[in-house]
């Protein structure tokens, strides 16, 4: 079977399609299904940015998601000032959102400088003046910048989204399929924001998955979209990433109980998968760097073998170190979005949070879940205020995360736990109840069989 690739070649000519031809074929695709949302990308001439919004408010839809191409990412000059006016008077006051690169958005507002992340909030808020509903201005383009940092506006609030820069040639096309993933979100119900942080998270992964691919000669290359489609080996790229199901019963070890009960975390970490644990957590804080990675290392072999994602309790070294799965962060230790930028795209990121706020910060920041608690009092960890079911709940129900409650939880409480049945809240990560006790696998399997009972009272 051929493979096929979304290629983007660079532009050698330009066949314009007349404007009665465009609005014909408009008027056949809108005036015979319900479209719900619009992307648009090149338009070549004022008169066919005239014909579209002709068009659509003839047959308005859900959404109009505008690419306002005119530069490319490779420099050429796609649009010129009738187009741009078009844009300006026409086409904006009418999107929904508005996707600039950092050139765009210069020709936009009339050649303004655009050299820092504060010229891009500048320009957001000019072009959303300008009508459309929300802005994204994307700062992949941005010299200087180690991450691309990109805009969101959305007339009251501004949203910094980073992620990494991906070091590849491959990137021709980004900027389409970012605004086509988003008017795709969009479809599907999503809020503008969910869409625009889900297209960027895709972008990000499919540069990161055809960083090597090599296609044709051009200075910049196509990138694959259909990583989802390939069964890959390739460790950064798992097809899996993350499955909140996982955080189902959640083991995070513990030196001291280790120490007091003579086992090594490896024996330690064994003992929990083999019970059923479905995440487990490396918290070893007083582990001298070394021990910790080389710890890590033969834990992560244990944990694949189970098919169990092994994550590392702070240390964004200890995880890059030993390619553990993922870290656990607290409020205190590393931002999520600095996490992120140097775990890159498809490592898990959990953030523990007290508080709705928190746990909206945590999903800006891109983490993928979130640890709630304590939910009882604890003797793990030191100074840690309780904020009982109810705090878990109201974190819970603001969350966009999945949610795994943590604090004081065993066999006594784990099912009052799990049977608050509120959204989001995936299971229960516990310490002392698997590790301060004299049989890992049993407690385990215990606690599992007590919570999957509960799973099944809530269903
Ligand atoms: C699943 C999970 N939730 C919360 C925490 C606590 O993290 P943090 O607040 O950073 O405290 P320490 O564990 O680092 O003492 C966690 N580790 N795991
Ligand atoms: C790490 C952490 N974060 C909030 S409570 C807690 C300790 C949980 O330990 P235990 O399960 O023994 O109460
Ligand atoms: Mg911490």
């Amino acid at each position: 079977m051929a493979t096929a690739h979304f290629i983007h070649l660079h532009a050698h000519g330009v066949n314009m399609v007349p404007e009665d031809f465009v609005a014909q074929q408009l008027n056949a695709v809108l005036s015979d299904m319900n479209v719900d949302v619009v992307k648009t990308g090149m338009l070549p001439s004022l008169s066919v940015v005239k014909v579209l919004c002709q068009s659509l408010r003839k047959f308005p839809v859900k959404a109009l998601v505008v690419d306002p191409v005119m530069i490319s990412t490779s420099g050429d000059i796609l649009a010129g000032p009738s187009v741009l006016a078009g844009f300006r008077d026409e086409l904006l006051p009418m999107a929904d959102i508005v996707t600039p690169n950092i050139k765009e958005a210069s020709v936009l507002l009339g050649d303004v400088p655009m050299k820092s992340v504060s010229d891009m909030r500048t320009a957001a808020k000019l072009i959303h003046d300008l009508g459309p509903r929300n802005v994204l201005v994307k700062g992949g383009d941005l010299p200087n910048s180690p991450d691309a940092i990109d805009i969101f506006y959305d007339g009251k609030e501004f949203y910094q989204l980073s992620s990494p820069r991906v070091n590849t040639r491959n990137t021709h096309g980004t900027g389409c399929t970012l605004a086509s993933c988003i008017a795709a979100e969009l479809a599907k119900g999503s809020s503008m924001l969910s869409a625009v942080k889900i297209a960027k998270r895709f972008i990000e992964s499919a540069l990161d998955y055809s960083r090597d691919l090599v296609i044709g000669n051009g200075v910049q290359g196509p990138f694959d979209h259909f990583l989802a489609l390939k069964n890959t080996n390739k460790s950064s790229c798992r097809q899996d990433r993350f499955n909140p199901s996982d955080l189902f019963l959640y083991a995070v070890t513990d030196s001291g109980m280790n120490r007091k009960w003579g086992r090594s975390i490896a024996e330690a970490v064994k003992a929990a998968v083999e019970g059923g644990a479905t995440i487990v957590q490396l918290r070893e804080k007083d582990a001298d760097t070394r021990d910790f990675v080389d710890a890590a290392k033969v834990c992560l072999e244990i944990c694949r073998s189970y098919g169990v994602p092994l994550l590392i309790n702070d240390r964004i070294d200890v995880a890059l170190a030993s390619d553990a799965d993922g870290v656990h962060v607290g409020q205190s230790d590393m931002p999520a979005h600095v996490a992120r930028t140097l775990l890159g795209p498809e490592k898990i990121i959990g953030v523990s949070c007290k508080t709705p706020e928190q746990a909206h910060q945590a999903w800006i920041g891109g983490a993928d879940y979130i640890g709630s608690g304590g939910v009882y009092p604890t003797n793990t960890k030191a100074n840690n205020r309780t904020i009982g079911l109810d705090g878990l709940t109201e974190v819970c129900k603001a969350s966009k995360l999945p949610v795994v409650a943590i604090g004081g939880i065993g066999m006594s409480n784990a099912r009052a736990v799990m049977e608050l049945g509120v959204p989001n809240l995936k299971g229960v990560a516990v310490v002392s109840a698997l590790f301060d006790r004299e049989c890992i696998v049993t407690e385990t399997r215990n606690l599992h069989t007590a919570l999957s009972e509960a799973a099944l009272l809530i269903q």
